[in-house]
């Protein structure tokens, strides 16, 4: 699913006016009511709802709900702050629809005229949604100032008021919602990790924008899905053996973090890896093969003499350390293999120490950082956007994909596309959950899906490995290991 700016969603608006074709005022109404079906069902006993509304679209969006709230018999207070200007048309057309009603109009303007707010009330935050063109001032600023104090719960309609839509608003004042209720998919805003204070819990209301707009070429940003998802995925061929799904090495661990290679080499056998060889110190050995079996071992110290040609991919850094060894392993890996890797962890601060390494990867290779290991390679990053933005770059020009790890973890690929994954949980944030992924990319590789594909499938399973998992253990209790047990489950969610 693409990621739409404000605008190019305003231009959907306007298309599914002219083509299914409907009223602009109808689909307000419509957009009114998924939200008003949405309290419907939330009820919560509150003791006063108070809908607080902007001139523009958002604040129609409120005072239709206002009046679809009192034909279910639920009554609110509608307070309207007032600019002295006229509303959008839209808007005025909602305002004298409501005063058939019996709902209190409030007008508010100057801050003597704010409410008092009980902690029992609920408000609606409808005060500006998309079209926020800068950070609020004057009597705005004192209201969201004014409603974020009390206690009462506040849902916000489409997005918090003074959040930017498509960039970060860090200075801005911004409704601090429990829960935000936005129209027809995600904005780019509820990704970026700088609003979580905000938003709260984000739910995607269906308003039924036309289905025949061409999203495609409109927006490099993407959402993974389902449907993307399982178009990636192939089944197993019944006559295939192990060979067909590729030998990987994965180069892991040193003394004390053997724990490293153990995950991450579970993590590309059960991602489906024909064979998997863990390169790992010789006196840890004993280590790897009763941990993991199915897996061969192979000594670090051999690196000098290895025939690397005979892996078809290699994932290499979760614990290595950062010594000359294990920069030497990683040199090595560069300079005789020419195929895509995966790169990790200590692989990216070997890199981040000798960035003269980053000419040596060879095209297509993953590089997996978190963002502390990001900063480490690419520099200092003021907020989110340009960290997305920089990585776009960097990926095209170093020919490499680059995945940036976290709640929404995303692909930067050479072609300029970013791909936010949109599976995983918070209790992924625990050791060792990272060189699971590792693992998992590898696997992907080995058995032939390309960087591309391993990137958002590796990424996709093993998100929605960890959110079936926690349904059992917890997010708390979830640990790393948890991920790569659940990984089958995954896949079968995928392939059925
Ligand atoms: N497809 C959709 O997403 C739909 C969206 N609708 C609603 O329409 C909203 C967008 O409506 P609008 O474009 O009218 O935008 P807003 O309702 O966000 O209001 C923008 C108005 O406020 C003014 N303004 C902007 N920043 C300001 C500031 N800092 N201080 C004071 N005034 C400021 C602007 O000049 C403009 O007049 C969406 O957020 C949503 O709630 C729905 O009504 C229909 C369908
Ligand atoms: N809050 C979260 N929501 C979703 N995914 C998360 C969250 N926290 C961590 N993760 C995922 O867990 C993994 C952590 O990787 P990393 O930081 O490298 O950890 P480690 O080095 O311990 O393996 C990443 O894939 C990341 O996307
Ligand atoms: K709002």
């Amino acid at each position: 699913m693409k990621i739409l700016s404000a605008e190019q969603i305003r231009k959907w608006d306007e298309f599914t006016i002219l083509n299914e074709p409907i009223s602009s005022i109808d689909l307000m109404e419509r957009a009114a009511r998924q939200c008003t079906q949405w309290f419907e069902q939330k009820k919560g006993g509150f003791r006063k709802i108070r809908i607080f509304c902007g001139k523009g679209n958002n604040g129609g969006d409120g005072l239709a709900i206002a009046r679809q709230l009192v034909e279910k018999d639920i009554l609110s207070d509608v307070y309207i702050l007032e600019f002295g200007s006229l509303g959008t048309n839209d808007f005025q057309t909602n305002l004298s629809r409501l005063h058939s009603f019996p709902v209190t109009i409030h007008f508010i303007q100057h801050q003597d005229f704010f409410p008092v707010i009980d902690k029992a009330d609920l408000i609606i935050d409808a005060l500006f949604g998309s079209g926020l063109n800068r950070p609020l001032d004057g009597l705005s600023l004192q209201l969201v100032q004014h409603l974020n104090k009390s206690a009462a719960t506040i849902i916000a309609i489409d997005l918090p008021s003074g959040m930017f839509a498509d960039k970060p608003s860090p200075t801005n004042a911004v409704i601090k919602a429990h829960e935000t209720l936005t129209f027809q998919q995600l904005k780019f805003c509820f990704l970026f990790p700088e609003n979580e204070p905000f938003f709260g819990e984000v739910h995607v209301l269906n308003i039924g924008l036309h289905p025949d707009f061409s999203i495609a070429g409109n927006s490099m940003f993407e959402l993974t899905d389902w449907k993307m998802i399982k178009e990636i995925y192939k089944p197993r061929k019944q006559f295939s053996h192990k060979g067909t799904y590729g030998h990987a090495l994965i180069v892991a661990g040193e003394k004390g973090k053997m724990g490293a290679a153990v995950l991450c080499t579970r993590g590309c056998l059960r991602s489906g890896a024909g064979l998997v060889s863990a390169m790992v110190p010789e006196e840890q050995f004993a280590i790897i093969q009763t941990a993991v079996p199915e897996a061969m071992a192979i000594a670090q110290e051999t690196i000098e003499t290895v025939d690397l040609s005979k892996y078809t991919t290699v994932g290499i850094g979760p614990g290595t350390g950062t010594s000359e060894e294990s920069a030497r392993l990683l040199q090595r890996v560069l300079v005789n293999y020419n195929r895509p890797i995966v790169i990790d962890a200590d692989g990216l601060n070997i890199i981040a120490a000798n960035d003269e390494l980053l000419s040596e990867l060879p095209p297509g290779s993953i590089l997996s950082p978190h963002p502390k290991e990001f900063e480490r390679i690419f520099g200092k990053t003021e907020n989110h956007l340009e960290r997305i933005q920089t990585a776009r770059l960097q990926a095209q020009k170093l020919f490499v994909y680059i995945i940036v790890k976290g709640h929404y973890s995303f692909v930067a690929c050479p072609d300029g596309e970013v791909y936010f994954n949109s599976t995983g949980n918070s209790g992924m944030a625990t050791g060792g959950s990272g060189d699971v992924l590792t693992g998992i990319l590898t696997g992907l590789l080995a058995q032939g899906y390309s960087a591309k594909e391993s990137c958002l499938l590796g990424m996709f399973l093993h998100g929605l490995s960890a959110d079936i998992a926690v349904k059992t253990t917890s997010q708390e209790a979830l640990v790393a290991g948890d991920i790569t047990e659940y990984l089958g489950k995954a896949f079968l969610s995928i392939a059925n």
